[in-house]
Order: structure tokens, then sequence, then C-alpha cells
């Protein structure tokens, strides 16, 4: 499998400000990459170089081979892209600029385009200037997708969509995913990006701070474990089982923070007589904090 997008020391200053600071980054071909950072670490720069809309104050990065600064126009005619501002002519329906871009690509996309729009509930004939934000982030989803580009870039795509969108944006990222699709989505909401991401980056403050799989990083990520026995906890034995990094006790309720398997721990206090286990599903929300408090080891 190729690389669909790669970045070399990939840096963008803006006065004083690194914003985006040596960035060296692979998204190979066909995966759904999560691009994942608080507000202001570097997203949308990043984003906005990738598709040759900025130009990178030092480094270089190709899409699909293709050097996005000396090759800007073969390089957004290969990527369907959605910016985190997406604005449209207020005048024209969805349908008209829609029509529009089609005929500026050269693509028959339409048919797909109204397909689209209908499973994301959008109505393509009222003007764009009179949508709510939500409907016009829809419109620009449509745009995005519908000449089924080989690369997606999609900065922030769900802000503003209703929970119901939002599950029939991420089908269409996963069906774009199962054809072959490159897929970059930027977010800051992790739980949408864990839902659909096979690698997922953290950026913090213009740097490059994690790459890993979801999987792995779902393995590695911490949990909390309640758990209730008959008698006191034997919160000691607990305590010395590999993983456990805080075993706290009220009443008959060990309450386990612990990370990776938790084989070991219900080994140690199976004997001991379970009542009742609840656990907090992992996610990487907990990660996420460990990366931006400087604990975290990569
Ligand atoms: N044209 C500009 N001039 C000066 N500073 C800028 C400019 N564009 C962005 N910045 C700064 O660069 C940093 C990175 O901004 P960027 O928009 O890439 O962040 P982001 O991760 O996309 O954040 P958000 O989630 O809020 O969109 C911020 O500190 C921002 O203020």
């Amino acid at each position: 499998m190729g690389t669909a997008i790669r970045t070399e020391g990939l840096t963008k200053v803006y006065g004083r400000l690194r914003a985006l600071d040596d960035l060296d980054l692979e998204v190979p071909e066909g995966v759904v990459f999560g691009y994942l950072g608080p507000n202001g670490s570097g997203k949308s720069t990043t984003i906005r170089m990738l598709v040759g809309l900025l130009r990178p104050t030092a480094g270089r990065a190709t899409v699909l081979g293709h050097d996005v600064v000396d090759d800007r126009l073969a390089v957004q005619s290969l990527v369907g892209y959605l910016p985190g501002d997406f604005t449209a002519p207020p005048r024209l329906t969805g349908s008209e600029y829609l029509r529009y871009l089609t005929g500026l690509r050269r693509t028959h996309a339409m048919p797909e385009a109204e397909l689209l729009a209908k499973r994301l509930g959008l109505d393509l004939d009222r003007r764009i200037g009179e949508l709510s934000h939500g409907n016009r982030q829809k419109v620009g989803l449509v745009q995005a997708f519908m000449h089924h580009p080989p690369v997606l870039v999609l900065d922030e795509p769900t802000s503003g969509l209703d929970p119901l969108v939002q599950r029939e944006f991420l089908a269409m990222v996963r069906e774009a995913r199962d054809a072959g699709t490159t897929v970059l989505l930027s977010s800051h909401v992790l739980s949408e990006v864990e839902a659909v991401a096979d690698v997922v980056a953290i950026l913090r403050e213009g740097c490059l701070v994690a790459v890993e799989s979801t999987e792995d990083l779902r393995h590695r990520a911490r949990r909390h474990v309640d758990l209730t026995f008959a008698d006191s906890p034997p919160a000691t034995e607990l305590a010395a089982v590999p993983g456990v990094q805080a075993v706290t006790v009220l009443g008959h309720t060990a309450s386990v923070l612990v990370e990776g398997s938790m084989r070991e721990l219900w080994q140690a206090a199976a004997p001991h007589g379970i009542e009742d286990v609840t656990s907090h599903e992992a996610d990487l929300e907990e990660i996420f904090l460990t990366y931006y408090s400087g604990e975290g080891q990569p």
C-alpha cells in the first residue's frame, strides 16, 4: 500500500508564532486518519498547506506523490476538501452551486450529489444564504464527496451537525474508505474520530505528540473499574497487580485505575468473591488528556 499524504519538516511560521513546527507525517493510502488537537494547535494550518492554499515556511508535503506547492493544481484535483469555515455563494441554491462545481471540475457528479443530499437530509432547492449553519455544512460535505476523489481532507467535518446526521456522515466516511479512499479528518471531538479512524495523530501547539493506531490507543487507555466485594476489598493485593495505577476503597468497593489488559486484575480479585463490577469504557479522552498534561509516554 502506498502513501497518500506525506509531510517532511512541514512548518508554518506567523511572525513569532510557529503555528506548525517540523511536521513529519505519513498517511497510508486507504486509511481514515484522525488529526486531533485543541483549538489553535495547527490542524487547519496543516490542512490548508496540504491542499495548496497556504505556502509552507519550510519543509514539504506531497499528496499521492504530487508536491503541494509545485503541483498545486494536480493536488487540488485529487482532493475532496471541506474547509473548516466552509462558505458558498449565498444567492445560489445548493443545487445551482453543486452544478456549477461539476462544470468547473468537469465531472458528472450531480446524481451522486443528489443522493448524498438526500442521505444527509439537505434540501438542495433552498438558497445557501438561507440555510442554517448545519445545513450549509452539509453542502460542504456533499461538494467534498460527490465526485469520489481518491483523497478526502475534511477540517472539522461534523461541526454543527446533529447526531443523526453525524452518524450518516460516519457511514459515508466508512464507505469511502472501503472503496479505497484515504480520509484525513481533523477534530477536537475525540469520540467521533475514535468511531471511524484507523490511525490517530495528536497535535499540541504546532507539534506532533503521537501517532498511533486507534486500537493501540484504546488498549493503552486507562480504565476505571469499581469492584464490590462481599467483605473488605483486598486493597494491597489489588494495588500490586501489574497495570494497576491507583486503588481507593470506600466501604466494600474498590475503585481501581488500570492501564492495559484487565486479565491479571480479574485473577487477583476473583478469589475474594466479587459481587458487582462497573467499568467505565476506555475512550481516547483520557489518553488525550494524559498527552496534554505532558505525562504521556508515546
Ligand atoms: N493568518 C494567520 N496569521 C497569524 N496567526 C495565524 C494565522 N492563521 C492561524 N494563526 C495561528 O496559528 C495557530 C494555529 O491555528 P490553526 O487554525 O491551524 O489551529 P487549529 O488547530 O485548526 O484550531 P481550530 O480547531 O480552532 O480550528 C493559532 O495560534 C492561530 O492563531
